[in-house]
């Protein structure tokens, strides 16, 4: 049974029906560009209502050590997932600093972009595997873009790993069983439009993933 992360949450009642239905870790997206983005304050009173067993993952695109302190400060965060072109050095940095385990995001167009994933095998706690941003995105993940799953049949890393990258309740479970993957991460395909999250595609994506 694939584990399900559902990111960019924002409202209370989106948690709810993703913690309900057993998504086992949320996201929240502290970036100022996403139209997902949270404010440390509004994401800390969103952790408060996560039983333990949830993780709470704080999205960060090659943040400061400012932005880190103060946001892990405000807000009760159980994992960094770092979506940007953080290097494994400062992968390696931050887990060091702020003593908490990070999933570092990589973007997959072709098969020359799966070995970063070893690299940062070697420093992260678990990958993100995603489809990489077109040039022109202003986002560099959450565009409900796929990639061609069959670049990871047959492959297998030394981390936990999480599949993304434009999944939805209609094709995860084809996605899962063609990848193998132990988990999923979506943002777009449970939702009605940027940012706007849905409950009832929250509980088809889970079930659709977990069945
Ligand atoms: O979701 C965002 O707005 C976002 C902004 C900046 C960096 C990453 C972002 N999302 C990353 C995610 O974790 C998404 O779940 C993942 O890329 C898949 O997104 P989608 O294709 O929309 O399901």
């Amino acid at each position: 049974m694939a584990q399900v992360k559902i990111c960019g949450l924002r409202e209370a009642a989106h948690v709810a029906a993703a913690v309900e239905a057993g998504a086992r870790y949320l996201g929240f997206v502290f970036f100022p560009k996403s139209p997902r983005a949270i404010l440390p304050a509004q994401a800390a009173a969103l952790a408060a209502e996560v039983p333990p067993g949830v993780a709470r993952v704080g999205l960060f695109v090659d943040p400061g050590d400012a932005l880190l302190e103060a946001t892990l400060a405000a807000a009760p965060l159980d994992l960094i997932q770092l979506h940007g072109a953080e290097s494994p050095a400062r992968v390696s940095q931050i887990k060091a600093r702020f003593g908490l385990p990070v999933m570092k995001a990589v973007g997959i167009a072709g098969p020359q972009d799966l070995d970063a994933l070893w690299d940062y095998a070697l420093v992260a706690d678990m990958l993100l595997v995603d489809a990489k941003p077109p040039k022109d995105a202003v986002l560099p993940g959450g565009n409900g873009l796929a990639f061609d799953w069959r670049l990871l049949v047959g492959r297998k890393w030394l981390k936990p790993w999480l599949l993304a990258g434009g999944l939805t309740p209609a094709n995860v479970a084809e996605a899962i069983r063609l990848t193998g993957a132990p988990g999923v991460d979506v943002s777009s395909g449970v939702e009605t439009a940027p940012g706007v999250k849905d409950a009832a595609l929250i509980r088809d994506f889970i079930r659709e993933a977990a069945p």
